[in-house]
Parts: C-alpha cells; structure tokens; sequence
C-alpha cells in the first residue's frame, strides 16, 4: 500500500488540531497531526506536501512558549500558519507580534483584500469568521501581503504566494467561519498544488491492514451497541479478521424502551457477525445503587463493562484469553476524557476516561481519531443499512447519566416511558434528520407542584434536549416546532404520571454539554 505525502498539521497544544486534520482530510487529503516538539528535520523527514501550523494557548513572546525553527521554511515546503500558529510565523519570519490589549473571542467581522493573495479570492469583502485571541500580528514580515484585517487585528491574513506560505489569524477550521473550508481548500490546492485524491476507502484500506497486523490469528471481542461507532468498527474489524470476531451487547438495564430487542433483531440480521448478549442488569443497578455524582457514576459503568467483557471473553475464546477488546471510541470521546494535548477533563466517557486502571485487554480502536459523520461516511462506504448509519448517537453509561440523581429501576422506568413519547413525536413529525440527538432527562431529586384531574401531584420534571450538531465539538438547542414540543409534553405529563412538568433546555455547548451529567 503506498503512503501518500502527508500534510502535517503541527500541534502547539490547540483545541481544535484534530478539526484542522479532519477538514484537510474532506478536502480528500491526507494528513498527519504531529507535536510541535518534533524536531524539523523528522517532519522534514516524512516528505510533507505541506505543513499547518495549529493555534495554542501560549504567547510567542512569553519565555518558554513553543518556537517556530525557521529551518522549517528553509526547505520550500508550502506552509498554513493559524492563530498561534499564524503569530509563531510572523515572529520566526521577522514580522511583530504584540499584545495590544484587544482580544477577540468568538464571531468576528473580517474585511479582506481579496485580490491581494490567492486564499480569499472570489470570497466577499466583508466575512463572519471565528476568532480566540488575545495577541495579535502588528506588521506582516518582508514580503508578505496583508489580506485581511478585524478590529482587534490589524493583520489578520497574510501571503506571499511565490514562497508558497500564508496565515490567518482566526479559525478557517470550525464550522462558525464563513467560507472556511474553501480558504483551506485554497491553501491545499492552489498555494501547495496538492491533488486531491484521498478518500474514506484510504482509511478502510488502511486501518484493515493495521488490524490484520496488530491482531493476527488471535480472537477479538467488540463491545457493540448498536450505535453507529460500534457497527462501523466492527465491520472494519470483521473485515480484517472475518470470524475471529465475535460482538458482545451488554444488556446493562439502562437502555431505551425496545433498544436491546432491536440490536439483537437487526445487527445480526444486517451484517451476519457472531454476536453474544450479555444481561447485566441486576449487576450494572446494584454498582450503581445510591450513587450520584456523575463522574462516579461514569468511572462505575466504564468498570462494570470491563468485568462483563472479561466474563464474555473467557466464554468466547476456544484456547486461553482474548488479548483484544474493539470499541467505536472517537475523537470527542478522547478529546472530553482529557486525552487531547493539554486538554481538560471534561467528563471521562466510559470508554476512555471510565476505563478500571487494571485493564487487560489491548484495545482496537480503528475511529479514534475520527468525528462522528466521517464514521458515517465509513459505515455508508462498509454499506451498512442506512438506518444504522443515522442513527441518534446514545451513550454508552445510557440512562443514567440522564437520571440527574441515583439510579433505581423505578426511576429508569419513568424515563424510558418519557423518552419513548419524545422519540415517537420526533419520528412522526418527520424530524429524525433534522436533530442530531434528543435526551430526555429526568430530575429525579426535584419535586413541583401541579394540579391534575383537579387533585393536587408533587411529580417530577422532565428536560427535553435536543440538539443539532456536526460533530458532538459544538452544539445548540434545535428550534423544534413549537406544536411537536407541545404534544410531546402533553403526552409525557398524561401518560407518563410520576412526571407533571416538561421543560426545554435552550443552552448551547458550550457553555453547556450536552448530556446533563
Ligand atoms: N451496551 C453496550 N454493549 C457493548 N458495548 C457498548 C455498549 N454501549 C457502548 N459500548 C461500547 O462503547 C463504545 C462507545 O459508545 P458510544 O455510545 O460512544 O458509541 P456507539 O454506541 O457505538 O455509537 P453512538 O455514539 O452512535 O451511540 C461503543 O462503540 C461500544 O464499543
Ligand atoms: O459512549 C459514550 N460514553 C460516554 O461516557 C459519553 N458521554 C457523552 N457521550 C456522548 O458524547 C457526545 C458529547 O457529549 P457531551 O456534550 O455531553 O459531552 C454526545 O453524543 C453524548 O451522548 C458519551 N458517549
Ligand atoms: N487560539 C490561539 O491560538 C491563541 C493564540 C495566542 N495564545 C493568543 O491569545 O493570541
Ligand atoms: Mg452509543
């Protein structure tokens, strides 16, 4: 299999490197996100057909702050400088980078000189991009032309397309900036020349290959959900080691109403994989019982899931123990966990953050760096039924991360019947598409006051969440129809009776996630 150049994305510690790597690669490039310690001649070293420079928390001016090793222009390799990155250029190049106490944060107005450079041409003059600075670029080095300037930065673009090298200060990366992915697509093609031929069968290719090497003629076990991560890992999986696999569904008795029967139906029946299912209620709610902060809740299940993997693989295995454990972790499971460069704790997703320190398996875990509607991409190119692919993402703690208080059959039972409602109105409206995932959460510890059948209730409230989303990094609240709210609360509160309000959550992520817990 031949490697192609890569793009190297240069990581100073940004939020969003794997956002950059994700958007060259839907340019059908490929790329490669590497530290920013590595020295220059190793990058060199890979024969990149160009190098991003990611943004970053530190100041280029501050002692200690990551420097840019100006050999790195010296060999002529096109070069895309972003925020931090952007302002590591300007300095390594002879340019300014100053704090002028004019710090910009989130969407901002941008007016460009289109003509002046390659990167914004045939864009308008006026654009909404999306900015996180608090330095800024106070004069463009020699031979550079300024393209672009905000309030906040007097150099917000710069280019000096015969050297093939550019810059902008705000996020070309994120979905919040206008015209973002084409000023990348520019870069890519136009500045660096680079031919786009990459695709998603690449990354099938690739990770089978990988696979087949790592596990070799041992048994694997997936943790399979019925979710879209999981069924498009354990396609890949199937495909390099066919009958070697066998699928485990943890029944935990936190599913939503019908989940499990589906699963069982449909996963087999849609791709013919060996599949075991475990039922591991009585052991998930008994781990579980009185507990109530979140993180616990999360590090119990994470645990819990272990346990049941070992027991299902020491059943599975004809000689000895499984060695490997497949899951469909992705990149914001990762990113949440604190495994990013830098990156906080934000919640520890089972999978990753949840894990028991005493874990044996070695893990497969094919999607790790991916986002959610590449995964898509895959498991509709692996010709998994549509209905799979778009499926709503549900995590895998389930319910009780959406039962704000301990976890009890009774309480799992009123939120599984006010989730059905919710679903089945989505459903009906035709709004499935339209949403990218809608928990029902239940605040088991809150009690109000409400009247019904004349009588006095002292009921639970209900949240209804639902979201849109491109990729779980970012979300705001969906504007449903008001009508399609309405039944759905009139529903929960005649149908469901321990629940006598229903409210919506109208926050976006950030500030808010989007679980409750
Ligand atoms: N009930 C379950 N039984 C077995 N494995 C599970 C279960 N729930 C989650 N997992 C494992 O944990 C991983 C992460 O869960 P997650 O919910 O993020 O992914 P998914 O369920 O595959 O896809 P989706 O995000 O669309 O729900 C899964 O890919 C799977 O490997
Ligand atoms: O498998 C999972 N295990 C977990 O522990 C977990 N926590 C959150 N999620 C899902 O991740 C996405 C982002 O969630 P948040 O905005 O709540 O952080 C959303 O799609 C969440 O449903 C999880 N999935
Ligand atoms: N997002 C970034 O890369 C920020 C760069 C630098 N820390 C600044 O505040 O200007
Ligand atoms: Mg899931």
């Amino acid at each position: 299999m031949s490697v192609p150049r890569p793009v190297l994305v240069v990581d100073f510690g940004a939020q969003y490197a794997q956002l950059i790597a994700r958007r060259v690669r839907e340019a059908k490039v490929y790329s490669e996100i590497v530290p920013h310690s590595m020295p220059v001649a190793e990058m060199l070293a890979k024969d990149p057909a160009a190098i991003i420079l990611s943004g970053g928390p530190s100041s280029v001016y501050e002692p200690g702050a990551p420097q840019l090793d100006a050999k790195l222009f010296d060999a002529g390799v096109p070069v895309f400088g972003i925020c931090y990155g952007f302002q590591a250029m300007a300095q390594a190049l002879g340019g300014t980078v100053a704090h002028t106490g004019r710090r910009e944060f989130g969407g901002t107005a941008l007016a460009t000189r289109p003509e002046a450079g390659v990167l914004l041409r045939d864009l308008p003059a006026e654009l909404s991009v999306w900015m996180s600075h608090g330095d800024c670029v106070t004069e463009a080095p020699a031979g550079f032309a300024v393209t672009a300037c905000s309030p906040g930065a007097p150099v917000a673009a710069f280019e000096d397309v015969a050297g093939r090298r550019a810059g902008v200060q705000f996020h070309p990366e994120v979905a919040h900036t206008a015209h973002g992915q084409a000023m990348l697509t520019r870069f890519l093609y136009d500045i660096a020349g680079i031919e786009p031929t990459w695709t998603m069968g690449n990354i099938i290719e690739d990770q089978v290959a990988a696979i087949r090497d790592k596990v070799g003629d041992k048994e694997v076990i997936c943790g399979l959900s019925g979710g879209v991560d999981s069924a498009v890992a354990a396609a890949l999986v199937h495909k390099a080691v066919g009958d070697q696999l066998t699928c485990v569904f943890v029944d935990h008795g936190l599913l939503r109403a019908g989940e499990a029967e589906q699963v069982e139906q449909d996963y087999v029946a849609a791709t013919g994989i060996k599949l075991k299912v475990v039922d591991a209620a009585d052991r998930f709610l008994a781990a579980l019982d009185g507990v109530t902060d979140p993180e616990d809740k999360r590090k119990i299940i994470g645990r819990e899931f272990i346990r049941v993997f070992e027991a299902a693989a020491r059943e599975v295995a004809a000689a000895g123990d499984v060695e490997f454990l497949v899951q469909g972790t992705l990149y914001p499971d990762v990113v949440e966990s604190g495994g990013g460069t830098g990156t906080a704790n934000i919640k520890s997703h089972h999978n990753v953050g949840g894990l028991p320190d005493d874990l044996k398996f070695s893990l497969v875990e094919p999607l790790r760096t991916l986002f959610k509607d590449e995964v898509r991409q895959l498991g509709l190119s692996l010709g998994l039924p549509e209905a799979m692919v778009w499926r709503h993402p549900f995590p895998g703690p389930g319910l009780a991360i959406r039962i704000i208080g301990a976890v009890s059959a009774d309480r799992l039972a009123v939120l599984r019947a006010a989730d059905l409602i919710a679903r089945e109105e989505l459903t009906a409206a035709g709004l499935d598409r339209d949403v990218w995932q809608f928990p029902v959460v239940l605040l088991a510890d809150v009690r109000s006051v409400g009247v019904q059948g004349d009588g006095r209730t002292y009921g639970h409230p209900v949240v209804l969440r639902p979201v849109s989303s491109e990729d779980a990094m970012t979300a705001d609240w969906s504007r449903l129809p008001y009508d399609v709210i309405a039944r759905i609360s009139t529903r929960i509160t005649n149908e469901v009776p321990e629940v006598n309000r229903v409210v919506l959550d109208v926050t976006s992520k950030p500030p808010g996630t989007i679980e409750w817990e």
